[in-house]
């Protein structure tokens, strides 16, 4: 088990939960009331701010019923938190887009957060040529 320290700006929101044996994403809460109108963006604050553990990110994606009940759209398609944000004013926050006229309550559940592992250190090393056999792409699987 993983523990995550967390700093909360309101206690107008729910504490967040780890929700075992249905999903491991974590759902987050706007942590104030947001009204948009049609075309406007904004950062929408999210109330926390967590020290990661050691070598992990998190990624911040939108619930999958955001767009049904809000009619947003995230600006970056997915948030990445690095670990090295982690002060304590570093609120996390979701870009979002209205596409319609639209409100969200405080404490409303609008996005999810999963912790994920820091990619290794990499050296690119140029070549002319690679080896492998071409693949294909986009819309190439299954045709000859
Ligand atoms: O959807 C997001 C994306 C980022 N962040 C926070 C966490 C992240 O660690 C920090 C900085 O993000 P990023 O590294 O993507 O931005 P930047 O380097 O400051 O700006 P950019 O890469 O757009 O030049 O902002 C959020 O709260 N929500």
């Amino acid at each position: 088990m993983e523990k995550i320290k967390i700093k909360y700006f309101t206690d107008e929101i729910e504490r967040l939960c780890y929700i075992d044996g249905k999903s491991d994403w974590i759902d987050l809460r706007a942590s104030e009331r947001v009204e948009l109108k049609a075309g406007e963006f904004k950062l929408i604050p999210l109330g926390v701010a967590m020290e990661l553990p050691k070598g992990y990110e998190a990624h911040v994606v939108p619930r999958s019923s955001t767009f049904k009940n809000y009619g947003i759209l995230q600006t970056n398609s997915c948030g990445i938190i690095d670990g090295s944000y982690c002060g304590d004013d570093d609120m996390w926050r979701l870009p979002a887009y209205a596409t319609r006229d639209t409100v969200i309550e405080k404490n409303d559940r609008i996005c999810q957060f999963r912790i994920v592992e820091n990619q290794p250190q990499i050296l690119f090393e140029e070549c002319v040529h690679l080896d492998g056999k071409n693949r294909g792409g986009f819309g190439s699987t299954g045709k000859q």
